[in-house]
């Protein structure tokens, strides 16, 4: 690829200040995959490890223009949605993704911090199924995000089936349900669903406590294998190696929860596929 324009992917996600999640996880995903990363952001979070203490969201209008100026000009093989805090945002996102026919499409409905502070708007979530779904190639809510769009219990792999089911209807291509809240004696499964299958993806849990950008790596990997062209359910088996191998990386920074960590795989790069070599 050195010399070459590599793949490019988008982002349209909130900042977060401490690094472990948000945008900032999903640059440096894109990095570790090799793909060019873009960025629309949607709000600034003033985070730690600790939690979230504050939120500015971006002009609804300012979010579609950076979708715009990056989808214009750069191009986009395939594109993520992660924070987007207001139903106003949502509607923008939607009108400019279908606009300019941005796909793959993938939504991550992300509504809380993993501490449990909102990053999205009660009212916006009818504008998240109804606006965002139908565009989207994949869904990937967490358990408890399922909960909230479904109102099923979700407490187990059928019950992540039963959600996977009823989110499908709403019109996505695939719904994966993850399983990361599940109670830690079970296994990290995740669901997904494509309106006639169910296909497991499964690891082992690895017990560490800091798990900050989980869903964010795996969105953004998956993401990254999209616009390098593979297909869903391959870029998504390699979605799921990246975020196991980052959890097993994780490390402590912050007296709280720390983040998942991306250097297994500038360390351990693949030999099929090496880093470019450094110019003299
Ligand atoms: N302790 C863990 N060990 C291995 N995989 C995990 C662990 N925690 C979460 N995962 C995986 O991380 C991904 C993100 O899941 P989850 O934590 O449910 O999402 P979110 O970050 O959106 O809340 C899923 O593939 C899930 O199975
Ligand atoms: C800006 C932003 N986007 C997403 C998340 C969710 O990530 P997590 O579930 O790991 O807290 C977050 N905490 N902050």
């Amino acid at each position: 690829m050195s010399g070459g324009v590599p793949p490019r992917a988008l982002t349209i996600a909130g900042s977060d200040s401490g690094g472990a999640a948000g945008l900032q996880c999903d640059l440096r995903t894109f990095l570790c995959c090799g793909v060019h990363g873009t960025a629309a952001v949607t709000a600034v979070t003033v985070q730690n490890s600790l939690g979230v203490t504050g939120v500015h969201e971006v002009p609804a209008e300012v979010v579609a223009a950076q979708v715009e100026a990056v989808v214009t000009d750069i191009g986009v093989g395939a594109a993520k949605t992660g924070m987007l805090a207001s139903r106003a945002i949502i509607d923008a996102v939607a009108d400019v993704v279908a606009r300019l026919g941005v796909a793959p499409f993938v939504v991550d409905p992300v509504s809380a911090s993993m501490h449990g502070e909102p990053l999205l708007h009660p009212d916006a979530l009818t504008a998240m199924t109804g606006r965002l779904f139908p565009l989207a190639t994949l869904v990937t809510p967490n358990v408890l995000e399922a909960r909230l769009l479904t109102g099923l219990p979700v407490r187990d792999r059928a019950g992540q089936v039963e959600a996977a089911r009823a989110l499908h209807d709403l019109g996505p291509r695939w719904v994966l349900v993850k399983g990361g809240h599940l109670p830690p004696d079970q296994p990290a499964v995740d669901v997904l669903y494509d309106g006639t299958d169910v296909l497991e993806l499964s690891a082992e849990r690895i017990p560490t406590r800091h798990v900050h950008g989980t869903g964010d790596a795996l969105g953004a990997a998956t993401t990254a294998w999209l616009a390098r062209g593979l297909d869903l359910v391959e870029a998504l088996r390699r979605g799921k190696q990246y975020v196991t191998a980052a959890v097993a990386d994780a490390y402590p920074v912050g007296s709280g929860v720390g983040p998942v960590g991306h250097r297994w795989r500038v360390r351990d790069w693949p030999a099929e596929d090496p880093p470019p070599a450094v110019p003299a």
